[in-house]
């Protein structure tokens, strides 16, 4: 049980259900001539899963990093349970909105739970002097954390490999632990980059099952995938971006009917798409080649 005030319980960051906790508004991100993301106005409400989908190139990657304060958008504000967020990406952390990266970025000559003991330093009030100094209060505030941050890796299916060094897991266990760290930070929305990219169907199908754990916990979360299937599992509501601009946004089935949205994918479907005549021309002359080479004596032989 955790009873030291500098950490928080596993709901630390939950909210009210249906509260807004991600609001953007106009959200633009241009690089020189480019616009990379073009006015998008977005909502996560705490409970959901949202899931954020486009083709290669959409502007999706450029939005999650308007959204975490590694990009300051070039028009647009973007709000956490009502506050513009800070400039700095690690100070978004210590709002309340935790992300994980298409490229796995985890310490790897570190173990495991020391991973996850850096993904709590923001909810720690533990200073340097008591960590030079390491008297009682930071032994205390140490062992709540490495208490919690063992909480997380039970969560995550990782308590086994504590002691682990990151860089030996394999790749489907190095995702969840970048989840796990991501969590130590107790956020209130966490921001999944491509969770599944690599992943067998087994350990999708785990990450599935974690992400509706880390909701039912009452963390809104925020998924960017290229796995269809999982997405439309996923998520309570899908929002597509094409060429910066959100085309579309609804539950799964009305995003996955959308004409526009199979289109994007696509691409149109051909003006001159071959109608029945031109189909029945075409089987014509091949049945007219057909007859004419078994007529062609000797024609097995020349080949
Ligand atoms: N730092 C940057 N400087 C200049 N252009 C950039 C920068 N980051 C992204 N872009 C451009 O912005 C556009 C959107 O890229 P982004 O990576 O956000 O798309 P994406 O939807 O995440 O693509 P993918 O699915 O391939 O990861 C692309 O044309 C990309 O080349």
């Amino acid at each position: 049980m955790t009873t030291d005030t500098t950490t928080k319980d596993a709901t630390a960051g939950a909210s009210a259900p249906g509260e807004v906790v991600l609001d953007a508004r106009g959200v633009t991100m241009r690089f020189g001539g480019l616009t990379a993301v073009r006015n998008v106005d977005f909502t996560v409400k705490s409970g959901e899963i949202v899931g954020l989908i486009g083709p290669n190139g959409a502007g999706k990657t450029t939005f999650f990093n308007c959204l975490t304060g590694l990009y300051i958008p070039t028009e647009g504000e973007v709000r956490y349970k009502g506050n513009v967020l800070p400039p700095k990406s690690y100070k978004v952390t210590a709002a309340g909105i935790a992300r994980t990266f298409q490229n796995i970025r985890l310490f790897a000559n570190m173990t495991v739970l020391e991973n996850v003991l850096v993904g709590r330093h923001t909810r720690t009030k533990e200073g340097l002097w008591s960590a030079l100094l390491r008297g009682p209060g930071f032994h205390k505030a140490e062992a709540a954390s490495r208490e919690r941050a063992m909480e997380l890796l039970e969560f995550v299916g990782l308590a086994g490999k504590a002691d682990h060094l990151a860089r030996n897991l394999p790749y489907g266990e190095q995702r969840k632990l970048e989840i796990a760290r991501a969590l130590a930070s107790e956020p209130g929305l966490l921001l999944l980059d491509e969770p599944t990219a690599g992943m067998n169907p087994q350990e999708t199908r785990a990450t599935e099952e974690l992400v509706f754990a880390i909701r039912d916990k009452g963390i809104a979360v925020l998924v960017i995938e290229h796995d269809m299937r999982f997405i439309f599992n996923l998520c309570d509501r899908v929002a597509v971006l094409v060429q910066g601009e959100k085309l579309v946004e609804g539950d799964s089935a009305t995003v996955q009917g959308d004409e526009r949205v199979i289109a994007a994918y696509l691409g149109e479907p051909f003006e001159d798409a071959p109608g029945d005549e031109e189909v029945a021309e075409v089987e014509a002359a091949e049945a007219q080649a057909e007859t004419t080479t078994d007529a062609a004596p000797g024609k097995e032989n020349d080949r």
